[in-house]
C-alpha cells in the first residue's frame, strides 16, 4: 500500500436532484483540489433515503448521475466511489454504489448486499426489501495504492464480507451509508472499528449529513478507521486455514 489523500464527503442531501448533484461535483473538486486521490460519496447521495422516494429517484446506469459520476472523476483525475443511488435495472430497483476510474470508466457497481430490513418495537421499522432486491456479488477495485473492497451500510453489519475482502487482498473497505438516530450512537463507530481490527484494514465511511427536519434522521459521523498493526500483531499469518475458512458461494448476476 503506498500512501495516498482519501476524501470523505458527508452531503447535505435535499430532495432535489440537481441541487445534489450540484453539490457533488463542487465537493469533489474541492476535495480534488486538497490532494485527494480517492472520493467517498454518501449512501444515497441524489435522493433522501427512505423506500418512499427510491421509485421516484431511480435511474438506470448509466444515467444522470452516474455521467455526472463519470465526468468528475475525469475532471479531477481520481477514483470516485459513488456512494450509492437507487438504480433500475429490468423493472427492479437496486441501492447500487458505481465506482469511477481518472479516465471517467466505470470500474464496477455494487449492489448493495444485505438489504436493510429491520423492526425495533417502539423505535424504528424498515423495510428496504419491501421495494430493493439485494445484489448477488462482492465487489473488489485496484487503485494505484491499494486493492478496495466495497459494501454499502448495512452490509458493514456482516463479518464474513470484509474478511471476504480482506482474502482477496483489498487493504481499505469503504462503506457508503446513512445510519440512524438510533442505531447510528449505538453501532455505527464499533461497527467500522470492528471491521477494522478483526482484518487490521482501513475502513471508511460516508454518511449524509443530519437532516433533522427528513423523513429518515441520517446520524452522520462519516469516518476513517485505521489498524496499522499488521506487522506488531501478525494475525494474517497466524490465523490457522488448516482449522476454518470463510469462502464464498458462488455469485450469480447482480
Ligand atoms: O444497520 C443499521 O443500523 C443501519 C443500516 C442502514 O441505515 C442502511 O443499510 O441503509
Amino acid at each position: 500500500m503506498t500512501a495516498f489523500r482519501l476524501a470523505v464527503v458527508q452531503l447535505q442531501v435535499s430532495s432535489d436532484k440537481a441541487n445534489n448533484l450540484s453539490k457533488v461535483r463542487r465537493l469533489v473538486k474541492e476535495a480534488a483540489g486538497q490532494g485527494s486521490k480517492v472520493v467517498l460519496l454518501p449512501e444515497c447521495f441524489n435522493s433522501p433515503y427512505g423506500t418512499s422516494f427510491f421509485s421516484k429517484y431511480a435511474e438506470k446506469i448509466p444515467g444522470e448521475s452516474t455521467q455526472m459520476l463519470s465526468e468528475v472523476a475525469k475532471e479531477n483525475k481520481l477514483h470516485l466511489v459513488g456512494g450509492s443511488i437507487p438504480e433500475e435495472d429490468s423493472g427492479k430497483l437496486y441501492n447500487t454504489c458505481a465506482v469511477f476510474g481518472p479516465e471517467g470508466e466505470l470500474i464496477l457497481k455494487h449492489r448493495k448486499i444485505h438489504l436493510f430490513d429491520i423492526d425495533v418495537p417502539g423505535k424504528i421499522r424498515f423495510q428496504e426489501s419491501e421495494t430493493l432486491s439485494p445484489g448477488n456479488s462482492l465487489s473488489t477495485f485496484d487503485t494505484p495504492f491499494c486493492r478496495v473492497g466495497v459494501g454499502i451500510c448495512y452490509d458493514m453489519r456482516f463479518a464474513e464480507l470484509a474478511q471476504l475482502y480482506n482474502r482477496k487482498g483489498c487493504q481499505l473497505l469503504v462503506y457508503p451509508g446513512a445510519f440512524n438516530m438510533m442505531t447510528g450512537p449505538a453501532h455505527w463507530e464499533l461497527l467500522q472499528r470492528a471491521r477494522a481490527l478483526d482484518n487490521q484494514m482501513y475502513v471508511a465511511t460516508a454518511s449524509p449529513a443530519r437532516d433533522e427536519a427528513a423523513s429518515y434522521v441520517a446520524w452522520g459521523h462519516s469516518t476513517v478507521y485505521l489498524a496499522d498493526i499488521r506487522q506488531q500483531i501478525p494475525i494474517s499469518s497466524q490465523r490457522r486455514d488448516d482449522l476454518y475458512a470463510v469462502t464464498a458461494m458462488q455469485q450469480g448476476s447482480g
